[in-house]
């Protein structure tokens, strides 16, 4: 029997003698790699914070002590030592373990995550309400640099350390987001070396000077106008006593036993703490050490070599062909620039950067900053394009409104991930942005039937030079062949693909193909003939052709890869109102309100009945009653 088998909960691990502490962490780290080798997920994260996991589980009480772990892709060593170790290698799957915290999977998940920064806010939430309820217990946020980048983490940190509760954040700094980190922050954090040294100086040269009367007042002034201008050695420890934290740090994240000890002594502490923990992404598996980028959240891979099986489909991932295309288009235009919150290998910017660096920006994790930073690029004449994936843009709805679209200003959103991403889940699905972006103004909103429109789609937004989302799925196209050239597409046109007699079908992005295929097996199997429309653009709607069909037809089916709730479907029906054809039967097909579960795309897609085996079934059943 492992040693990892006889740990059913964090009591048994504080069980274990301390020398065999360093076995757990091998075990852990295999059994870990060998579900993501099979499973997919965040490898590299989960890997750099083995040891720190053992060391907190041993030294606090978890679920009484809460672990709230930032945006939750490394908490695979807390799910295994908190009982879920026999049914971890269902992570990421349908009904499985879910890849992230979850308060409905365990009572040691305190707070569901999956975006980022937001530890510190909820865990100075959780310190408040225990504050109120009269408890003793700890809290600990685990929060790491590239989600320092994130401003929220700023406005939390901000009230945390005035209130000066009982609350601990440990910063895992790997000095590495998705990519590698940015900006001022994490330049800051790196200072470790001058930090240590002008820590102690400081500390020094105040306690001597302090010692002589009258003199050393003086000349302790002085002294701090002279660290004033040594700005250049501000140390992190400064940064966050600024906030009013304590600071301890920086440790090394994979001393276990200095790691505990450290614990030990902070546990006694009962005001806001931060301790600074210096890790290795992907530490222990030298292909993840060696690339923490490509190993940050991976497919299935060969452990031996370290290979990434291919994924399935046939063309070029959408992602891949925005990138080519935008870097083609900024060729011949200069306006062109390319912001990426922290993700350009994710959103396929990493070859425009290499291409065109004066012209590329990744701002962190920084979503609502992205927004406004390219609304000023745009308001002095440039063509930003925010490449993002749609479920993060959710959280820069404001600027979005108030930056871009009441100002018509010509930002190009490339929504990536929208429609249901797979295995990362509920916080990941692209589920809403029809609904957050269409009833904004002066927006423009389409989505591609296939890898090739894309193309078009995006030299039309560029070109339309005002707010415009154009919104594409995870994964790979169809393999169709690629024009050379980009057309401009007519401005709210849509494109019927497929003409019949008895009732259309208003098809967006990617359930033109699936309609397709359900129109064709509904008319050799059942003689019903079906129009098809590759709707194209959300906002505005082809009115004359979507109030022609509905006259005809006197019903309609819609699809979507978005919530029912506000989306396409919702506008056609909008569109019959406007013109008193409320008694066109309508059925509208898309996600339900409750939110989507983790499963592969394509088992989504047949669950939610968006498949073409699911549209025939559904249409069937319309029609019948027409
Ligand atoms: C709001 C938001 N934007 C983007 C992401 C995508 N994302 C997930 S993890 C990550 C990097 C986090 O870096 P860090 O906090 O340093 O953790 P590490 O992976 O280095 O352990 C990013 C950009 C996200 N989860 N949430
Ligand atoms: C944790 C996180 O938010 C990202 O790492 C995300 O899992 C990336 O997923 P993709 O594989 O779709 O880029
Ligand atoms: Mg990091």
């Amino acid at each position: 029997m492992s040693i990892l088998e006889t740990i059913n909960s964090p009591d048994d691990l504080k069980r274990i003698p301390s020398h065999k502490l360093t076995l757990v962490a091998r075990e852990l780290r295999q059994l870990i790699i060998e579900t993501c080798s099979k499973n997919g997920g965040h490898l590299a994260p989960c890997l750099g914070v083995v040891e720190l996991t053992i060391a907190m589980h041993r030294v606090f009480n978890s679920p009484v002590d809460k672990f709230v772990w930032d945006v939750g892709h490394q908490a695979y060593a807390h799910k295994i030592l908190t009982g879920r170790r026999d049914s971890f290698h269902t992570l990421r799957t349908l009904n499985g373990i879910s890849g992230f915290p979850k308060r409905a999977e365990s009572c040691h998940d305190i707070f569901d995550v999956g975006h980022s920064s937001t530890s510190i806010s909820a865990a100075t939430g959780l310190a408040v309400a225990r504050d109120l309820a009269g408890r003793k217990n700890k809290v600990l946020a685990v929060i790491g640099d590239g989600s320092m980048t994130g401003g929220i983490a700023y406005e939390g940190i901000n009230q945390a350390g005035h209130l000066n509760k009982d609350l601990i954040v440990v910063l895992n700094d790997n000095e590495m987001s998705i990519a590698e980190n940015v900006g001022a922050v994490s330049n800051f954090l790196s200072r470790t070396a001058s930090s240590e040294f002008m820590f102690r100086f400081k500390k020094d040269v105040e306690s001597f000077l302090g010692r002589l009367d009258g003199v050393g007042k003086s000349m302790l002034h002085v002294a701090r106008k002279v660290e004033e201008s040594f700005k250049g050695l501000l140390t992190p420890g400064m940064l966050f006593e600024a906030f009013g934290f304590d600071y301890i740090g920086p440790i090394d994240g994979h001393d276990l036993p200095k790691l505990i000890e450290t614990l030990e002594n902070v546990k006694k502490f009962d005001d806001a703490v931060l301790i600074h923990v210096l890790t290795k992404k992907g530490k222990g598996y030298k292909p993840a050490e060696d690339n923490p980028s490509l190993f940050h959240g991976v497919g299935p891979f060969n452990i031996e070599t370290g290979k990434v099986l291919k994924g399935k489909g046939g063309g070029t991932s959408y992602t891949a062909l925005f990138g080519t295309t935008l870097c083609k288009l900024a060729a011949d235009d200069e306006r062109i620039v390319a912001i990426t919150a922290a993700m350009p290998d994710g959103t396929g910017l990493s070859g425009f950067a290499k291409e065109f660096p004066d012209r590329f920006y990744d701002v962190g994790i920084a979503e609502q900053h992205a927004v406004t930073f390219a609304a000023g690029l745009a308001a002095d004449g440039l063509r930003p394009v925010f490449a993002v994936y749609s479920s993060f843009l959710q959280r820069a709805y404001d600027q979005v409104f108030h930056d871009v679209c009441l100002q018509n200003l010509p930002v190009t959103f490339a929504l990536d991930r929208a429609g249901v991403v797979g295995n990362d889940g509920p916080t990941h699905h692209g589920a809403f942005d029809l609904s957050y972006l269409r009833h904004l103004p002066n927006m423009v909103i389409m989505a591609p039937k296939d890898e090739n429109e894309l193309q078009h789609m995006l030299a039309t937004a560029i070109d339309l030079g005002r707010p415009v989302a154009v919104r594409y799925p995870r994964g790979n196209g169809y393999g169709v062949a690629l024009d050379q050239g980009y057309k401009i597409l007519p401005f709210g046109q849509a494109e019927i693909v497929r003409e019949g007699g008895d009732a259309a079908i208003l098809a967006l992005g990617t359930m033109v193909y699936p309609a397709l295929v359900a129109a064709k097996q509904l008319e050799e199997q059942d003689g019903i003939s079906l129009t098809v429309v590759n709707a194209r653009f959300v906002k505005p709607l082809d009115e004359n052709m979507i109030l022609d069909l509905a006259r005809r037809n006197g019903c309609l089916v819609t699809m979507e890869e978005n919530v029912l709730q506000g989306g396409f479907g919702t506008a056609v029906l909008e569109l019959l109102e406007e013109h008193d054809l409320t008694g066109v039967r309508v059925l509208r097909l898309g996600y339900p309100e409750e939110p989507v579960t983790q499963a592969e795309q394509h088992e989504l897609r047949a669950m939610l009945g968006l498949d073409a085996e699911g549209l025939v079934f559904s249409l069937r059943n319309f029609l019948k009653k027409s």
